[in-house]
């Protein structure tokens, strides 16, 4: 196995065009209500230099990936179970899982402007449209499949019940591990 960078990065310290737009740092998520203290997008540094190679990707076709979400502490993953306690669509708190041990993204497509593209549905839309496996128009279908392609060739897994939800293919292999996003600043 090779080594893993275990440690956490700013996901903007590695390519500050990504654009990080922390919802559950706002209202504007499904619990309405502030979640983060936070606005300030962290992952494990491998993760990160994964997401890294998957922007890089989309820069040269003329995209930008949005981020919605990145590492997740465990407090906060509590209050979202809380509100909606449905692991299809809220994982359960586990220290040893996705977000909550930095090894996930969920995130969207751009246009250079950072104006995002048509996707299956809006974040967190907690419907079965939200899944992989559902249908898409030809439209959504080329921006999904070209997200979808670089998020893959960077070593990202898509999460079969939500669309914008991509895990690094090494998460297994992580230890949890807890950060505070706010000493990451730049
Ligand atoms: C809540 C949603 N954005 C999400 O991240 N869901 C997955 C299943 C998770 O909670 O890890």
């Amino acid at each position: 196995m090779p080594q893993l960078r275990t440690g956490f990065t700013n996901i903007q310290k590695l390519d500050p065009s990504i654009i990080v737009d922390l919802r559950y740092a706002t209202t504007n998520n499904f619990t309405k209500q502030v979640i983060y203290d936070f606005t300030t997008a962290i992952a494990r540094t491998g993760t990160a230099e994964k997401l890294a190679l998957a922007s890089k990707e989309l820069k040269d076709q003329g995209y930008r990936i949005k981020v919605w979400d990145a590492y997740r502490p465990i407090k906060a993953q509590e209050k979202l179970f809380e509100v909606y306690p449905d692991p299809t669509f809220v994982a359960k708190p586990n220290p040893n899982f996705s977000h909550q041990k930095g090894v996930t993204f969920d995130l969207t497509l751009c246009d250079l402007n950072g104006n995002e593209l048509t996707m299956p549905t809006p974040f967190d839309d907690f419907s079965e449209k939200a899944y992989r496996s559902s249908h898409r128009s030809p439209e959504v279908e080329i921006n999904y499949q070209i997200l979808h392609t670089a998020m893959q060739n960077a070593g990202f897994i898509g999460y079969e019940n939500e669309w914008w939800d991509y895990r690094d293919s090494d998460m297994d292999n992580y230890e949890p591990a807890a950060a505070d996003p706010n000493d990451y600043k730049i």
